[in-house]
């Protein structure tokens, strides 16, 4: 195999500089071909089409919770798997146009992801309540915006690396509500496996989309209970409409083990028992990205 056959193509939410891309750079060699796409299920759907081996999406962030548009095109729109995941820091800078820095305490719009912005949203509302929010594809989208219009007084809300690539200026950093904020990104493959890269942090983990029969009373504590008494830990638990009329669900499970264990064969075979549905996104590895 040619040394060009062998580079893997990686779909990422775009343009350079977004925190995926970010988390995508932090992961893979130099080696690997990055390709920006505009939205989520764009990179999705390039995967699940064949154009790139994989692709880098973000998940859950610590502050706002699931990026459910990531969970519902993984559940409803494509089958595909989770090969890994990447844990990153998020800081969230306020930029300005160099040909605007004196005057950015009168800016006129304020852009990012919508992510980012509910991450500000208490440094929004006492600092700038009377200016309109607008939201955009991605931080690294907005920063571009901002850098594309000197005569535009308005600001984008996102990381020191598409300060540094648009050649913004920083004008208030570490503006996200909360100290703590990271955010998890998948990273989906048409194959069902574990990316080859050492360095991974703890254990394997699993995630499964569970769908509940209807009408069953107590159907919820008795999958809890499948995981429970196999001891299998489970990091995360949600509920997802399943778009199909109010009260219908799907469960979004997280176990702390590999899907080829005997306890965990065994628990999927007693939830299709039980009358469940059960998608498994596979089980992978996690991985922790440098700072910002
Ligand atoms: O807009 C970006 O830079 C992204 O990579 C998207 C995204 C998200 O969807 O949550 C990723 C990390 C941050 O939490 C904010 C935005």
């Amino acid at each position: 195999m040619t040394e060009l056959q062998s580079r893997k193509r990686i779909a990422y939410l775009g343009p350079e500089a977004s925190f995926t891309f970010l988390a995508t750079k932090g992961l893979f060699n130099s080696n690997e071909i990055l390709e920006p796409y505009r939205t989520i299920p764009e990179c999705i759907e390039a995967v699940s089409e064949g154009k790139v081996d994989l692709a880098v999406v973000p998940v859950e962030n610590a502050l706002e919770g699931t990026v459910t548009l990531t969970v519902d095109y993984l559940f409803h729109e494509v089958d595909l798997y989770v090969v890994g995941e990447v844990l990153s820091k998020i800081q969230q800078h306020l930029m300005v146009n160099k040909a605007q820095v004196m005057n950015w305490n009168n800016i006129e719009g304020v852009y990012s992801h919508p992510h980012a912005l509910a991450q500000c949203h208490k440094y929004l509302h006492y600092r700038f309540s009377k200016v309109p929010l607008h939201q955009y594809s991605s931080t690294s989208a907005a920063a571009k915006l901002v850098a594309e219009h000197p005569e535009l007084c308005i600001a984008a809300i996102g990381n020191a690396s598409s300060a540094e690539k648009y050649d913004l200026e920083i004008v208030e950093r570490n503006i996200h509500d909360f100290h703590f904020n990271h955010t998890r990104f998948f990273v989906v493959s048409k194959k069902n496996g574990r990316l080859s890269i050492e360095e991974s942090e703890g254990k394997p983990k699993t995630t499964f989309m569970i769908t509940l029969p209807s009408d069953v009373s107590g159907a919820l504590h008795q999958v809890l209970s499948v995981f429970a008494w196999r001891k299998l830990n489970l990091s995360k638990i949600e509920s997802r409409p399943l778009k199909t009329g109010l009260g219908d669900y799907f469960f979004i499970a997280d176990i702390i083990a590999d899907e080829e264990e005997p306890m965990m064969k065994g628990a999927v075979e007693e939830l299709q028992v039980l009358g469940c549905t059960v998608k498994s996104l596979g089980t992978y590895y996690t991985y922790l990205t440098p700072e910002n």
